[in-house]
């Protein structure tokens, strides 16, 4: 059974800033679910609204099969970790975990063995009897997710919780969280973030949230190798997805494609009749293409403008005849220097993605 269920979910400010609306969405036992999006296009709202901060203002909220639109926050059975850990700075590690249970006026026996379970699965027990200000910042954190824990929750809620850490500890804390979520297999998870990274990796579903509504749904890799749609597809991933103007000549089990300014791309993505001579958007991968000698099979060509050189990968920013913006190439390994080089790409028919009218053509 679905642990939470939003049916028909909106949100409208001061009664007329629609932010969000139509939000069909089940979230099962177990699952941890990443909210991404643009900026602004209400992934901390649609939290905030399940945890009881924000009010609904149309459709329902079900968590554990109850309706909970008009529940107040502590009696959803819910907990919120935020970005700043908003720790009692004169309170030690036990206390700052043992608040919330002796306000709820827990037993001795209750609070030791919930702070002793949190702090055995977070690794907190040497920090037991430090002050907050004797922490590091991801011990702070992760006293600040102890504080959820002992609460027992059916639902955590992580609103963009590394983003006050610094790249390596960003890194080490997003390993950690994947691995309490290891250890507590049974809790049902939702995160917010900017970082398309953390929500690969953590992610066992990605809600990719624009435009007032849900985008897709589905696991990184569904997101990664069949986007639904061009926003999608040029959303995950980085660089972006290219996208190829073009029109469709070949239809059936494969599509192909004649591409503007010269090229032609063949897609494992299936077509109509319907479809022969229509407009769409051929998507590529910079991680996808293959350069290849001139003369055998290529897909489009072009003169390299820019490289940009990451150690592990080159970044190739070449010209194609018929498009204004540079087609990206992201190629293993140190190239040196390739600028006015002529290039030559091939990509694989199964990674040609074929966009007609936004929508891929996976999809219908
Ligand atoms: N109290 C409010 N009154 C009016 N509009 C609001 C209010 N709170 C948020 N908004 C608007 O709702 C939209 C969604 O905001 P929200 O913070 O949920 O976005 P977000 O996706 O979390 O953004 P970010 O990634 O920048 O944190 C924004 O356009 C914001 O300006």
């Amino acid at each position: 059974m679905a642990e939470l269920k939003l049916k028909d979910v909106a949100k409208t400010y001061g009664g007329s800033v629609e932010v969000l609306k139509n939000i069909d969405l089940e979230i099962g036992k177990g699952e941890l679910v990443v909210f991404v999006g643009p900026s602004g296009c209400g992934k901390s709202t649609l939290l905030r609204m399940i945890a009881g901060l924000e009010e609904i203002s149309g459709g329902t909220l079900e968590i554990d099969g109850q309706v909970v639109n008009d529940v107040p926050p502590a009696q959803r059975g819910i907990a919120m970790v935020f970005q700043s850990y908003a720790l009692y700075p004169h309170m030690t590690v036990r206390d700052n975990m043992a608040f919330a249970l002796k306000l709820a006026k827990k037993s001795k026996e209750e609070i030791d063995a919930a702070i002793a379970n949190a702090a055995r699965i977070l690794q907190l027990e040497p920090y037991l009897d430090r002050l907050p200000k004797a922490l590091s910042g991801g011990q702070r954190q992760r006293v600040a997710i102890g504080r959820s824990i002992v609460r027992d929750p059916k639902v955590y809620l992580f609103d963009e919780p590394l983003s006050n850490l610094d790249a390596a500890l960003r890194v080490a804390t997003r390993i950690e969280i994947a691995q309490l979520k290891e250890s507590m297999p049974d809790s049902t998870m939702i995160y917010v973030t900017h970082d398309q990274v953390e929500a690969m990796t953590l992610a066992t579903r990605i809600v990719v949230l624009a435009n007032k509504g849900i985008a897709q749904v589905g696991t990184p890799l569904e997101l990664y190798e069949r986007p639904e749609n061009e926003f999608v597809a040029q959303f995950i991933g980085s660089p972006a997805m290219n996208l190829l103007p073009g029109k469709v000549t070949g239809t059936g089990a494969q599509t192909t494609v004649k591409l503007d300014g010269g090229g032609v791309a063949v897609s494992n993505a299936p077509s109509t009749e319907a479809d022969m001579g229509a407009s769409v958007n051929v998507g590529v991968r910079p991680e996808d293409m293959t350069e290849v000698e001139a003369g055998g099979d290529y897909i489009f060509e072009g003169k390299v403008d820019f490289t940009e050189s990451l150690g592990e990968v080159t970044i190739l920013y070449f010209q194609k005849a018929g498009r204004a913006d540079p087609v990206i190439a992201k190629l293993p390994g140190i190239h040196g220097d390739l600028r006015g080089r002529h290039v030559h790409m091939t990509v694989a028919p199964e990674k040609v993605q074929v966009f007609r009218d936004g929508k891929s053509l996976y999809y219908r």
